[in-house]
């Protein structure tokens, strides 16, 4: 069995993997981009895919719920990490005008960077662990990653963790087969667009509160076919073959214009940071 995360090793995604799947680093398969991630999964390389979907701090990922959109993948498991991220290099003392990382961990240190660091410059890559690989290289004089890739690229920590308070990144597990398991904390993810008059969304959400479900996520994103044209990224919990679930998908499924159902999964929820 493979699994394919955004790479290299010591990333977030790698530890969201390594913590669902366990540490055999042959089973793993380190992409360089999301995109990569999904490709693998559709190309029959990985049977797993892990991707980052959403993050407290700074929202959703936008490159894995477009993907979500066009692929067809399932989700299979949700996994949240609390993250931590420290500011390493190479030396100590030497001054500190470039920084890599990954743009999500940038906004995620965003007060700490704008307190500490106004002047340097940003430079955003593909992950964290790809940002410490390059400070390791002198490439540049720090980069913002977790402790487990500092380490494993032998950079000493300066600070941290630099990050906002309750800094939590959920991550999608994705395949190809619509394998869904119940657990014991479950939600179901679907899309769906609506006609463009009054009261269509209203008329949707009404569904849900018809069959007392809660939501616990609504987002909008463009349906890329015309500008003002949207479609509807909704979590609610439950899993999908429970009766008032089923049957309310059945409901918005019939009063949409698109839908499609992206998963039903259980919810890991991991608290400790990647320190090992
Ligand atoms: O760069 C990494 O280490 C990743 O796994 C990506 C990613 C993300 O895209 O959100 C994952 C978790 C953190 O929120 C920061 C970065």
């Amino acid at each position: 069995m493979k699994v394919a995360y955004l790479g290299p090793i010591g990333s977030y995604s790698y530890e969201a993997a390594r913590r669902f799947f366990g540490e055999e680093r042959e089973k793993l398969i380190a992409c360089e981009t999301i995109d990569d991630v999904f490709e693998t999964i559709e190309e029959n390389r990985a049977e797993f895919g892990v991707v980052p979907v959403e993050n407290s701090i700074e929202g959703s990922v936008s490159t894995t719920l477009d993907y979500l959109l066009k692929s067809q993948v399932y989700i299979v498991k949700e996994i949240v990490l609390k993250v931590e991220h420290y500011l390493s290099a190479r030396e100590e003392k030497k001054q500190i005008l470039t920084i890599a990382s990954h743009p999500q961990a940038f906004s995620q240190c965003h007060d700490y960077l704008r307190k500490n660091f106004k002047q340097a410059k940003l430079i955003q890559v593909s992950s964290t662990s790809y940002a410490a690989r390059m400070c390791a290289e002198g490439e540049v004089d720090a980069a913002i990653c977790s402790s487990f890739a500092a380490r494993q690229n032998n950079l000493k920590i300066l600070a941290g963790p630099i990050n906002h308070d309750n800094n939590y990144t959920r991550f999608f597990i994705i395949s190809k087969n619509a394998n869904f398991e119940k657990g014991e904390k479950n939600k179901t993810s679907i899309i769906f667009s609506t006609y463009d008059k009054p009261g269509s969304l209203y008329k949707i959400l009404a569904i849900f509160n018809l069959y007392d479900l809660n939501l616990t996520k609504i987002e909008s994103r463009p349906a890329k076919t015309n500008l003002g044209e949207y479609v509807f990224f909704v979590d609610i919990d439950g899993f999908v073959d429970d009766e008032d679930v089923s049957d309310a998908l059945k409901v918005v499924q019939r009063k949409s214009t698109f839908y499609k159902l992206l998963g039903s999964y259980s919810v890991i929820c991991s608290d400790s940071d990647n320190k090992n």
